[in-house]
This record gives structure tokens, sequence and C-alpha cells, in this order.
């Protein structure tokens, strides 16, 4: 057994000592309350379990502490600031693991390094630290593993968890906040892993506050401090040393021997088996009094969290935030961290497999089924609702097909959250990367299926045609792309995501102007749906570089008179196009105007991602 003396810490390279506290948190939610009063205090160098049976509270706690919930009564200070900048502080360690599959575990921890320092770290520096992470978290061994995906298995569950841990340690936080960072981990594991985070704590300063299930007594003995729960109310807080004479003297139950004292302290709390909720309450509300008073008679007190109140005010108000380094330095960072986001992004794009290559193949698979189903459509009058159906077909089934990279987005999705919470980057770096990534990808998708069908179809011969085709139906599939991750980036959940973006399609679809001619919809839908409708303006941009300058033969009867679709201006039995497009009514439309309108409408979609990403905060 280790001993549980509370030792001195030697804070070695600290630049400035951090003192974080929380006074009289309480929080309530949906009518229950989750949080009673619960006060305390870490220092630089300190590490503080939090324990206590499921549904104690821990993880409420954690995101009160790390400034992601806010209390409904309470504050939470860093350096008697009570407004602390926490994303920029502290480093929150999820209980999931928010990981791209495709990426190493090295690749994983470099990038998590690059985009938490300056654009001027040098690679050497960066490469240190990395390596030191990897050994640091005992991962030497899987550091060019992949992290794994549903097609792909990668690495372990605990592996994983430790890819997390460090991805955040790599950062060098202030403050270092983990929920159950050993779960999943065997005991030994476990010490090892916590043990070279203390190491990290006491030789950089940082505060380390973890909630933590059934550790062994080795690994607990690392912990500096216990925070213990039940119900949302504080069972014990203070020095681990503490904890037994306080079971002991205090509720009458010695730690037997040989037992671990706070697996035997949580059975002690733990209600959750006793008959009805008045003896849970009772017996919850007994055993927190019983701690205050014991604590106030062994200065544990107050007094002892709010430890000596001159310590505090030599402390108070000073700026702990990282310097800013001005506008200029902030613009240089935002745009390095975007820049190693699209790398990351990159990488993630060449090899995600099963979300992109799957899609890839899709396109081809749509290119060849339009090449041989249209195949090789005359220039014939009757044959113009065929040309028509082709431009529909392709805006609005490629279109449709980008809600097969919802599941991808929503994997970046939860990264990016993480890492945003952490205070990594923020929004506009994700989304930037994210559109400019992209850019090259959904080209190719378009340029394949483009290449396929367009000849085998025989739409309007000409270079110039083709890549007027491509050029548009590129616009189209970015800008369907843009419009599914607004909905999944506004709700992040897979099956909902995919309904609200398969109706979206569907009903621009319906208001395009092919179903039902523009001019023949009904004025509520023309006079706006139609207008915002991002196919409208594919679709009639791919008919007009169709039919625009091309004559087509209209049909000979057999009496020798000639029949032709459209009401036609030329002479000898020929129809021009341009008749076509007057008759559909966009005969006088600018080809650089819709296209530009197009663009508009992709970057509109591209900004409401932004803002909703801005909003959402989960
Ligand atoms: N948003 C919410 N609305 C209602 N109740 C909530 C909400 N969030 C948490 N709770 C409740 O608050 C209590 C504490 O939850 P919390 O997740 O903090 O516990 P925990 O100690 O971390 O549990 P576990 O160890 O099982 O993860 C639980 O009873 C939970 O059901």
């Amino acid at each position: 057994m280790a001993d549980i003396e509370s030792q001195p810490v030697a804070v070695a390279h600290s630049t400035e000592h951090l003192v974080l506290d929380w006074d009289n948190i309480s929080y309530s939610k949906n009518n229950s309350d989750i949080l009673h009063n619960i006060s305390g205090r870490v220092e630089a160098g300190e590490m503080l379990a939090v324990m206590g049976p499921s549904g104690a509270g821990k993880s409420s706690i954690l995101d009160i502490i790390s400034r992601r919930v806010q209390p409904s009564s309470g504050n939470v200070c860093v350096n008697g600031n009570d407004s602390p900048n926490m994303s920029e502080l502290a480093s929150y360690v999820e209980q999931s693991d928010a990981l791209l599959g495709v990426l190493t575990v090295r690749e994983t921890i470099q990038f998590a390094a690059r985009l938490s320092l300056d654009a001027t770290t040098p690679s050497d520096v960066i490469r240190a630290r990395v390596a030191q992470t990897i050994s640091d978290m005992g991962l030497a061994d899987v550091t060019n593993n992949r992290i794994g995906n549903p097609i792909q298995r990668g690495i372990s569950g605990g592996q994983k968890r430790r890819v997390t841990i460090g991805s955040s340690l790599v950062t060098l936080p202030k403050i270092l906040i983990l929920d159950e960072p050993t779960s999943g981990l065997d005991s030994r594991t476990s010490f090892e892993v916590i043990s070279a985070i203390r190491n990290i704590a006491h030789e950089r300063g940082m505060i380390v506050i973890a909630s933590i299930h059934q550790p062994n007594w080795d690994t607990i003995s690392l912990f500096d401090r216990l925070l213990l729960l039940a119900q949302g109310r504080t069972m014990f807080f203070g020095p681990l040393n503490k904890l037994a004479p306080f079971l002991d003297q205090s509720l009458g139950h010695p730690v037997p021997l040989h037992a671990n004292p706070t697996d035997h302290a949580i059975d002690l709390v733990n209600t959750d088996f006793l008959p009805d909720t008045e003896s849970r309450v009772r017996h919850v509300t007994e055993y927190a009094e019983r701690w205050a008073s014991w604590a106030s008679v062994n200065g544990l007190g107050p007094q002892y969290i709010k430890n000596e109140s001159d310590e505090m005010s030599r402390y108070s108000q000073t700026t702990v935030d990282r310097p800013s380094g001005g506008v200029w330095q902030g613009v240089k960072n935002g745009l390095y961290r975007t820049g190693v986001l699209m790398e990351r992004n990159a990488i993630n794009y060449s090899r995600n497999l099963l979300a992109y290559g799957v899609r890839a193949g899709m396109y081809i698979g749509m290119g060849v089924m339009l090449a041989t189903i249209w195949v090789n459509l005359a220039q014939t009058s009757d044959k113009v609702n065929d040309r028509l159906s082709v431009h529909f077909f392709s805006v609005a089934f490629l279109g449709f097909m980008s809600v097969a990279g919802i599941p991808a987005f929503l994997e970046e999705r939860q990264v990016f959250m993480r890492e945003r919470l952490n205070g990594l980057y923020g929004p506009g770096a994700y989304v930037l990367a994210n559109s400019i990534v992209s850019i090259p990808y959904l080209f190719l998708c378009s340029l394949l299926f483009s290449v396929l069908a367009y000849w085998s179809i025989g739409l309007h011969p000409g270079a110039g045609h083709f890549f007027r085709f491509l050029g548009v139906l590129f616009l189209a599939v970015y800008t369907a792309e843009s419009q599914c991750m607004v909905v999944a980036a506004a709700l992040p959940i897979f099956v909902a995501a995919l309904a609200i973006a398969s109706f979206l399609n569907g009903f621009w679809m319906s208001v395009g102007g092919y179903f039902i001619r523009a001019v023949n919809l009904p004025r509520f839908w023309y006079s706006w749906a139609h207008w915002i409708d991002f196919q409208t303006y594919a679709f009639t941009l791919l008919t007009y570089n169709d039919f625009k300058g091309l004559v087509l033969s209209c049909t000979t009867l057999a009496d020798g008179s000639c029949f032709c679709d459209f009401p036609s201006s030329l002479e000898q039995c020929k129809l021009a196009g341009d008749d076509v497009l007057e008759s559909l009514g966009v005969g006088g439309i600018g080809f650089g105007l819709y296209a530009g309108i197009l663009v508009i409408i992709a970057l509109v979609y591209r900004g409401m991602l932004y803002a909703v990403l801005v909003v959402k905060r989960r």
C-alpha cells in the first residue's frame, strides 16, 4: 500500500501559481437538484480525485468547474477571478473518446500539439513533446497504428482512452480536467497513466481534477485531495489521509483491515439500494451534516477550503489568461491553425474509404447508370424531355447523395467540439479548413460523373459546354453538401439529420422547376422557395448550357408534314435550342448571374454552418 501521507508538492517550472476554487455550487436541472452547496479548492501542482457512487454528480461538478455548464448558484474562481477564461486555461478529457478513426496514434497527438501551439514553434520541439507524451501514456508500441473505425479495427478501447488523454496533455494546459480517465484501463495501466499525469502536474504546476471509478489504492494514493460526493452533496473533501479517520471517528465505520478506504467510503455513502426516497435522503443528509461538523473541528471546514485568506488576496485578480500577442499574431495563429486543420482533413478524406471512397464509388455508379440508360440521345425535338431529365437527375440526385457525408461530418464535429471547448481553435478556422479541403474531393466526384456521362449521353458537343456542365454540377454538389452539414451541425444525430436533409432535398426538387414548370408553381411557393432553391439555378444553368445554340430535328410525319414538340422559329423541320429555352421561360437568363447566385447560396450555407457552430456548444 502506498504512503498516503500528503506530500509537499514540488512545482519546478510553474510560471504562475494558480489557485482554482469553487464556492457553494448548487445546480438544478429539470426540477431535480443535482448539486448542493459544493465548495472546494485546488492549487497548482495538485491532483484532486472526485469520487462517489454512480449518479453522485461527479460529471456535473466537472462540467461546472470547467465552466461548460453554469451553476444555479455559486462561483468558480481562478486566482480570485470569478470569470476566468477556462477554454484558454483548461483542457477537459470527456468520458467518451472523440477521435478521427483514420489517423494514427502519433498523428492524433501531433495534430493536437500543433493546433495548440504558435505558428513559430520549431518542429523538433513539437516532435519531442509528442514522443514524450506517447511514452508517458504507454503507447510506444502502437505509435503508428490507426485509431480505427467500423471497417478497420484499430487500437483497443483503453488505448483510445490514453490517446484522448495524451491529446489533452500534449497541449500543456494549466488545468487538466478528466472525466473517468481510467475507465477501460487495467489497474497497472491506470497507475502508470495517473503517475505520468502526476509527474507533469508537479513539474509544470498543472492543476488536475479527475473523476475516477474504483481505482486501486496505489492509484488513488497518487492524488493529493479527494472530493467524495453522494446525491450531489459533499461527503468528504480534504487530503486523502484524513478519509480513514473521518470514516472511523465521525461515521463510526472504521476501514476494515486490507480494505481500500475509498471503496469503503463509497459503499457507505451509496444509497441506491435503500428501500425508499425518504431513507435515501435522510442517510445522505445525515452523513453530509456529520462531515460538516467533523471538518470544522478537524480544520477541514470552510477555512481549510479558503486556506488563509491573505494567500488568496495575494493571488486575487492575477491575470492568468494567455497573452494575446496582438491582432496580427492572432490572425497569424488563426491562419496557421486553419492550415493544420486542412492538412488533417485532407488525410481524413484520403484515407476514409468508408465515408469518401464509397461515396466516390456511388458517383461513378451514377455516371455509368446515366451513360447507359440515357445513352446516345439523338438531337431531336422528341428527346428534349429526356435531356431535361438528365439535367434534373444530375443536379438532384448527385446533390441528394451528399447525405452520405453526414456520418463522417458527425465524427469530425465531435472532434471539433472537444478541441474547440479546449480552446485549440474556433468555428472560423474549422469552417474555413473544411470549406477549402472539400473542394478538390467534390470536384473529383463531379468530374468522374461528368466524364462518364456527358459524352455517352451526347449532350451539347464542345469542350466549353463540357466544362460549364462540370462547373455547375460541382457547385450544385458543393451547395448540397454544405446544406447537409448545416443540418448535421444543428442536429448531430445521424438518423434525424438524414431525415431532415432528405426532406429538404425532396422539397428543393419539387420547387426547382422540373416536375412543375416554374411558372405553373402555386404563387406561394414560386414567390420565395423557387428562388432560394439551389436546384433552380443549377438545373436552369445545365439546361441553358445544353440547349443554347443547339439545333434539333423535328419529326417528319407520314403525310410529309413536320411536327416539332416545341414552337419553332426555324424552317426545314428544325427546332432551335433557344426556342426550347424560351418555351421554358429561361431564354433570357444571364449564365454568369445564375452561376453567381449559386455561389452565393453555397456561401450562405457555409455562413450558416459557421453560425450554428458558434451557437451550438455540444
Ligand atoms: N440535464 C439533466 N437533467 C436532469 N438530470 C440530470 C441532468 N444531468 C444530470 N442529471 C442527473 O444528475 C445526477 C448526477 O449526474 P452526473 O452525470 O453528474 O453523475 P455521475 O456521478 O457523473 O454519474 P456516473 O458515475 O454514473 O457517470 C444523476 O442523477 C443524473 O441523472
